[in-house]
């Protein structure tokens, strides 16, 4: 008895959080490293499911670089990345979309219906979310780094992603974009397409779920975790180098989306059982938050 009325309880404590966050659109980023790990990925979506449920909106965007790259280790292909994204010819291409807009979509969609959720995958066919253009970036001399078939989100169709959160069903979107102009799908960095979705969406929060604990000083070392992370501190810790590979782009696009209007934006440990619900339930919070 004294058990069930500690669950209740409980219950009760978090109703202040469910009313707060309730209608509000969560944007949430599954990374590839955190579903490397099955066990971890099904807890994460769980607790998307359990936010569905009470009456939040959780929109869900995925990467799935380490998947992508083994795919590209089968078929012969060195990866290769320049500033945390991965250089797209016509075969990486290719592999990128059957990896990211088949495989990795449809297992999360599947795998929410399973834990009892509803949820509707936009991969690109028959249903796209995400336009953009092909994208460069600056090189030291000012010069411009071409990335093959890399783009960046310039359009969001909002209506159909706030149409499905009304209808109590999860989008499932792959870090994919159109362009309108050529027809050309592209490969986009998942962390950007995260902070584009959020932004277009006027986002309550966005969560990045890595498989990290958030941004650190000594990234090896789980002990230096950053709780707060400014603009002026990231820019000097990616200067320094102990801000490398996927975490510049993830840092620097989050810190866009702040000054663009998104409230809220956490880096957090998705292999952390529950770490979705403590961070949107609890006052603490755990990971890192990104301030302008
Ligand atoms: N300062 C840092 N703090 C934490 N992680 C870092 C840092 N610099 C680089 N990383 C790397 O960034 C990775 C997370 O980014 P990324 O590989 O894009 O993962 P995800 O698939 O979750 O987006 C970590 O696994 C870590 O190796
Ligand atoms: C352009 C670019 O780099 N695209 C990424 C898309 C997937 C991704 O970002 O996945 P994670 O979130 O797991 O890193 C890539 O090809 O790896």
């Amino acid at each position: 008895m004294r058990d069930a009325i500690e669950k209740a309880d409980v219950l009760i404590e978090a109703l202040g959080w469910i009313r707060r966050f309730r209608n509000k659109v969560t944007v949430i980023k599954l990374g590839g490293s955190v579903m490397e790990n099955p066990d971890a990925l099904r807890h994460c979506l769980i607790d998307i499911v359990f936010m569905e449920t009470v009456g939040m909106r959780p929109v869900v965007i995925h990467g799935g670089g380490a998947a992508i790259s083994r795919a590209m280790a089968e078929a012969k292909i060195e990866p290769n990345f320049i500033q945390g994204r991965r250089y797209t010819d016509d075969a990486t291409l290719k592999i990128v979309e059957e990896v990211l807009a088949g495989q990795v979509c449809s297992h999360i969609t599947q795998e929410v219906e399973d834990i009892g959720g509803r949820a509707m995958s936009l991969n690109l066919d028959p249903q796209c979310v995400l336009f953009g253009e092909r994208m460069t970036l600056p090189g030291e001399n000012g010069e411009e780094i071409d990335l093959g078939h890399v783009g960046n989100v310039t359009e969001v169709d909002r209506a159909t992603i706030e149409n499905l959160c009304y209808a109590g069903q999860v989008p499932i979107i792959p870090s994919m974009c159109i362009d309108k102009k050529t027809g050309q799908k592209l490969n986009v960095n998942a962390d950007t397409a995260a902070n584009a979705v959020a932004e277009a969406l006027g986002a309550e929060k966005l969560v990045f779920l890595s498989d990290v604990n958030g941004v650190r000083t000594d990234k090896d070392d789980p002990d230096t975790l950053v709780h707060s992370l400014n603009r002026e501190k990231a820019e000097a810790m990616i200067k320094s180098g102990q801000i490398a590979s996927g975490m510049i782009p993830k840092v620097e696009a989050c810190l866009e989306t702040l000054a663009r209007g998104v409230s809220k934006i956490h880096i957090i440990d998705g292999r952390l059982r529950h770490s979705l619900l403590l961070e949107i339930y609890t006052n603490t919070g755990v990971g890192t938050e990104i301030v302008l």
